[in-house]
């Protein structure tokens, strides 16, 4: 790769960036920016949704405005763009991802931001509170076309193992540009202050032209496409709403998901739609309102551009639900402690869980539903989540009102209470209990405690992936099934024209070869448990330092029978080491040399051992200590996804041998001809 690179360089041919072989990791938020189609998709989206913020705050503005000076009206026409928003999503939401599947995606969304740019010019120019709420429908069913349009583009312009880090981007661009919409907005207003009316019209000015230089960045992103419906009928519009709610209900994953996803969004308009409410409670009137607002947002904003990567020991299941669960715990918080400096720094971490949640249920769902049915999948999830916002933004204020502010006396103690607070409360019980069930349902790593893959998040390297040849690791227990995979594996890459080169551990290098007579030898009999790990660990570096490296820095495809995990499964599981000792000594050993890709043969322990008589010292051990190296392996896998395969060594060699070929052909560096 790096060499047909150079050659590249020196005939003057410029090098295509293919994200397949980008060595940065996964949830780099650069290394998808560097992928061409989806930065100009990007620009095109924070631009749009940068433009729906100033519209927002312009429109109640100018509702504000054409409603003059009666205090109700104005909150009657406030209250009416608010509400016109979310409808349309609630009455047409499947049908929106319905004609978002069908047709071309790109189109969709160059056209759609060409007419939402049209509509908001003409509501200055019309200047009627009439026009101006029904201009609100037509812009916002537009955008429910265009939402689903997005979102469904952006799996085929990313590789798989980036799209979290896809989903992350968009999430963090749809709520971060909220505060440079705001600022922007107050600018135009502060600026203007003297044009009178003019200073609103402006804003929505500007705000239309965002959406057409959105939609003239689209014009250039070829590689959108559409959905494949080729050898598919064309159901009924009322087929696919039905078929879309029977998905959605009949696939407990995405079903889960949806609740879940919805939950996390309900939490933080909870705060949002009580706040002002709550705030009045402390006594801290508008800018306290509007260090709540914020709170929540930025830590919405954190909760999305961080959680992942700061909690890389858990899987996305497991944040999803644990995200929940913290939003529930963090409105309990804010309902106990009425005390606004307290409540601001709850609010952060409210909204970082949410965000959390958010961000891993949305990746998620992109992984779960296939590409047919995705535009429809996400447009039910964009209607769910709108109209549990607004649900909750009506709902709960009303209820926090018909509690009212009460005094209750017990003896001679009294407690007294708010609305607000008490909602947020009822909020925060269900919001955990959406978070539990969540959890039950979807748990992916079932026995492994919480906080021992929280712990692992912490003091974890990203590790260092080769950006010259390609390495691969062979793991599974005794038997799986790794020589002989891994001898089909170089005759296939080598007919592919790789340079390979195949090589174990323990036992590859002169040292290793003593180093593996003594560690293997049953004559060696029990030796303390340190020892053997630190001389599996000598073994792996004196096979980084003088094979593997070597190997991968000439372009060649390195392929090791067991390695790094070996030892923390054998070493860190199987005996009574801690994991995290394990890996920081192998890491270190290994300069956190990582594979690009570890193929798990998973087999149960006795199937393997049934396949030859003779056992080495380590085969001899218990049946239990197999089962925990088992295990060991699958969690390892199942940590972080995008650099594992998992294959069920149970099936024919050659079908495995397909399913290791079929992962990799899209990974393997080109070969030059
Ligand atoms: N898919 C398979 N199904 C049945 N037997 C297999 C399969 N793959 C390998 N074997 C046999 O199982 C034994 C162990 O395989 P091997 O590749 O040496 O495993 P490992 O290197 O993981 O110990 C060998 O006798 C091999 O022929
Ligand atoms: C690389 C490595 C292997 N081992 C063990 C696993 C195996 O039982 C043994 C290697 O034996 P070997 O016969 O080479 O492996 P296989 O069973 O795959 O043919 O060493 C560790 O305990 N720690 C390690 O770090």
């Amino acid at each position: 790769m790096a060499l047909s690179g150079a050659a590249d360089r020196l005939r003057g041919v410029p090098e295509v960036y293919d994200p397949l072989t980008d060595p940065a990791p996964a949830h780099d938020l650069r290394a998808v920016l560097r992928i061409r189609a989806f930065r100009r998709l990007w620009i095109a989206f924070g631009l749009s949704s940068l433009g729906d913020w100033i519209g927002l705050l312009a429109l109640t503005a100018m509702a504000k405005a054409f409603a003059g000076d009666d205090y109700q009206m104005a909150n009657f026409a406030i209250g009416g763009v608010l509400f016109l928003r979310v409808l349309p999503a609630l009455v047409m939401g499947p049908v929106a991802g319905w004609i978002a599947d069908r047709l071309d995606r790109r189109w969709t969304m160059i056209l759609g931001d060409l007419i939402r740019a049209a509509f908001f010019v003409t509501i200055p120019l019309v200047g009627t509170l009439t026009w101006l709420l029904i201009a609100t429908v037509l812009i916002e069913i537009v955008s429910l076309i265009w939402g689903p349009a997005k979102d469904a583009s952006v799996p085929n312009l990313v590789p798989r193992h980036r799209l979290e880090a896809a989903n992350q981007l968009s999430l963090i661009t749809t709520y971060g540009s909220a505060l440079p919409a705001a600022v922007i907005f107050t600018a135009i207003t502060l600026v203007t202050r003297g044009l009178g009316e003019f200073s609103i019209d402006l804003a929505v000015y500007v705000n239309a032209a965002t959406f057409l230089v959105s939609g003239l960045a689209i014009v250039s992103v070829a590689e959108i496409g559409r959905a494949v419906h080729e050898h598919e009928e064309h159901p009924t519009l009322w087929r696919t709403m039905v078929d879309g709610w029977s998905y959605v209900t009949g696939t407990p994953v995405v079903r889960g998901l949806v609740v879940g996803i919805s939950g996390a969004f309900a939490a933080g308009a909870v705060v949002i739609g009580l706040g002002r409410t709550y705030v009045e409670d402390l006594d801290a009137g508008d800018p306290g309102y509007g260090v709540l607002f914020g709170a929540v947002f930025g830590g919405l904003a954190l909760g999305m551009g961080f959680a992942p990567r700061l909690f890389s020991g858990l899987s996305r299941r497991r944040l999803f639900a644990a995200g929940l669960v913290g939003s529930g715990i963090g409105l309990a918080g804010l309902a106990l402690i009425q005390q606004l400096e307290i409540a601001t720094m709850i609010a952060i971490v409210l909204g970082f869980c949410a965000g959390a949640s958010w961000v891993s249920g949305y990746t998620l769902l992109g992984l779960e539903v296939p590409d047919a049915v995705r535009g429809r999948t996400f447009a039910f999830v964009q209607s769910a989540v709108r109209t549990v916002l607004a649900v909750t933004l009506a709902v709960a204020p009303f209820i926090a009102g018909a509690i009212g502010r009460r005094t209750v006396t017990v003896g001679d103690r009294s407690l007294s209470y708010n609305g607000a607070a008490l909602t947020m409360l009822i909020a925060a019980i269900l919001a955990g209990v959406i978070g539990l069930v969540a959890w039950r349902q979807m748990d992916d790593r079932p026995g492994v405690p919480f906080w021992r893959d929280v712990r692992r998040s912490f003091g974890k390297t990203p590790g260092v992936y080769p950006t010259t040849g390609f390495f691969i690791a062979l793991e599974g227990g005794e038997g799986a099934g790794k020589s002989t995979q891994s001898a089909l594996l170089v005759k296939w890459l080598q007919e592919r024209g790789h340079e390979v080169l195949l090589t174990r551990e323990p036992g590859a290098t002169d040292l290793g070869k003593t180093l593996r007579q003594i560690v293997l030898d049953p004559a060696t009999g029990d030796i303390s448990h340190r020892a053997e790990a630190l001389i599996y660990a000598a073994d792996k570096a004196e096979h980084v330092d003088s094979v593997i490296r070597p190997a991968l820095k000439a372009g060649a495809v390195v392929i090791t029978d067991r390695y790094v995990d070996s030892a923390l499964a054998y070493q860190g599981s199987g005996r009574d080491l801690e994991i995290a000792d394990v890996e920081r000594v192998n890491r270190w050993a290994t300069d956190d040399l990582r594979p690009n890709l570890t193929i798990l043969l998973d087999l149960p322990p006795k199937r393997g051992l049934g396949r030859f008589e003779e056992r080495d010292r380590i085969e001899a051990q218990s049946a239990d200590f197999h089962e925990r190296v088992r295990a060991a392996f699958l969690e390892l896998a199942a940590a972080e996804p995008q650099h594992y395969l998992v294959i069920d060594a149970t099936q024919e060699r050659e079908q495995i041998a397909q399913q290791i070929q079929a992962r990799l052909l899209p990974m393997l560096p080109k070969v030059e001809l």
